[in-house]
């Protein structure tokens, strides 16, 4: 039967009757006036995430190897938690590695701070928050996302650890993420230590209490999580899984 229905052909696709609209792609981009929702269509956005992707991957492909601190961006520089974060940072930049943070204040910027004052590679990679934000001013790459998502690839593909400190739902967020991609093998020989013993405690006795008691995880996943509040303890942890990987990268 043929068709007496209009039709458009527009790039891969075919549209008919109703579907075709009264203008084409080329007249919208060209229209300085015309509507600009498009920017805001979801073929856009799937550029704009691409392209974070390309600026994320290009500022970090050069980076020493690198351990990602997380923790609450409400800790105030007199709380101890700070200190522990200072301490870290300087720790692992000591021992030659980047410290990767969310760029934020509290936690975040504590182990910027410490790892710059001891010398090292200090990144911040933000996120575009409803409240203005800048990266904390101990950050020296600062790479801002507008994609959580975007920039949690960054956080793993770039680090060989996590370190987290006490925080709230950012934190926890992080931390299973990190637990989930450990699990299933996405990501192997990549510690995930938890710093602030008291903290935790907790939280580590629901998952055995309430998932493992159950069945919801196996025994030997929690054998996935370390637990320490010595910043020294967290490095020699993160250089052992480094040699593992190195090792078996290498065959040996
Ligand atoms: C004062 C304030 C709320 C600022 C928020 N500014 C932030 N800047 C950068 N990363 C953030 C921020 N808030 C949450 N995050 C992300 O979530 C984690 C902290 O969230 P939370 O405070 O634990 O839940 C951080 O590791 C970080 O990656």
């Amino acid at each position: 039967m043929k068709h007496m229905r209009p039709e458009r052909r527009q790039g891969p696709s075919l549209v008919r009757g109703d579907l075709v609209p009264d203008s084409t792609y080329d007249q919208r981009l060209l229209d300085r006036k015309g509507p600009t929702g498009w920017l805001h269509e979801d073929p856009w956005r799937v550029l704009r995430i691409q392209s974070e992707f390309v600026e994320g991957f290009g500022a970090l492909a050069d980076l020493p190897p690198a351990v990602t601190v997380f923790g609450s961006a409400r800790t105030s520089p007199e709380d101890p938690d700070y200190k522990l974060g200072e301490r870290l940072g300087g720790a692992l930049a000591e021992a030659g590695y980047a410290v990767i943070t969310g760029g934020g204040p509290g936690v975040m910027e504590a182990a910027n701070k410490g790892a710059l004052e001891a010398g090292g590679v200090s990144v911040g990679l933000g996120i575009e928050l409803p409240h203005e934000q800048r990266l904390n001013d101990y950050v020296d790459l600062g790479v801002e996302f507008r994609y959580f998502f975007v920039r949690k690839t960054m956080f793993v593909k770039y680090a060989c650890g996590f370190v987290t400190l006490p925080g709230g739902f950012g934190t926890l967020d992080e931390l299973f993420e990190a637990l989930t991609l450990v699990q299933t093998r996405k990501v192997t020989s990549f510690p995930v230590i938890l710093m602030g013993v008291r903290f935790w405690t907790p939280l580590i006795d629901w998952i055995r209490e309430s998932l493992e008691a159950v069945g919801k995880i196996s025994p030997k996943d929690l054998d996935l999580i370390s637990l320490t509040d010595d910043p020294d303890e967290a490095v020699r942890i993160i250089v052992e899984a480094d040699s593992t990987r190195t090792d078996r990268e290498s065959g040996g």
